[in-house]
């Protein structure tokens, strides 16, 4: 039976990545999707920004919505303190089993946990389940309409505290116009674009880094 991109792009890591080697995880994903086959993952000209914003915040503790092969979650528990841990929320389970795949072979298990399932119904329940206080950094990279809904999910849940950053992928293209009015001119957030190019291509995009003010 024909293979789907996704176990493509896994193999393409096991085969060209070092077991353990998280940079050389993103390198060959990168690779794969330059040369080979496109891929929704942020890449790498949005990821070096992504770069900068996780060791700017040196997050304990990280929500990443929409996990797709892990490529992110790889790129940001990579740069993780010690004790630090990302939970990462994915919907479609096949994509879940291949991001767990390429989480191993990076070696990251013991700071990353895939959770299945929509983020409407897991983040009521991130306290009682994972023990969750509040997110210091919050990557949003899922449906790009649910990128609000869950925002003020999270606000209404108590799990941002001031200064929480939430940093959201594709906020040009494919765009998310209803949760870039709110983070602009919502007198909660102080928001900052990051001006950049939709990943592997010439297109324009960019990322939103916004800090709730409490
Ligand atoms: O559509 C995009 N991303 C949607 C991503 C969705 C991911 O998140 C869950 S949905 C979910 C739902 C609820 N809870 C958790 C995960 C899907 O199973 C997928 O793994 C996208 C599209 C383009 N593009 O150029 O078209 C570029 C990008 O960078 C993108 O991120
Ligand atoms: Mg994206």
């Amino acid at each position: 039976t024909q293979s789907t991109r996704p176990q493509r792009l896994l193999h393409a890591v096991q085969k060209n990545a070092t077991r353990g080697d998280p940079r050389s995880v993103v390198k060959a994903i990168d690779n794969f999707c330059r040369q080979k086959e496109w891929a929704m993952n942020v890449g790498d000209e949005k990821g070096c920004i992504l770069d900068s914003v996780v060791s700017e915040v040196n997050p304990v503790t990280v929500l990443e919505l929409g996990t797709y092969c892990g490529y992110s979650t790889v790129r940001i528990a990579s740069l993780l303190p010690p004790r630090a841990k990302i939970i990462t929320l994915e919907f479609n389970p096949d994509y879940a089993k291949i991001a767990r795949q390429v989480i191993a072979w990076a070696g990251l298990e013991d700071k990353i946990q895939v959770v299945e399932g929509p983020s409407g119904e897991w983040i009521p329940k991130m306290k009682e389940q994972f023990g969750v206080k509040t997110f210091d950094l919050v990557f949003l990279d899922h449906w790009k309409d649910r990128y609000l809904p869950d925002t003020k999910l999270l606000e209404d849940c108590g799990l941002l505290r001031k200064g929480s950053i939430l940093l959201a992928d594709n906020v040009i293209c494919p765009g998310t116009p209803d949760y870039l009015e709110y983070v602009r001119n919502s007198p909660r957030y102080k928001s900052q674009y990051f001006k950049s190019h939709l990943e592997y291509t010439k297109a324009e995009d960019g990322l939103e880094k916004s800090v709730f003010l409490g």
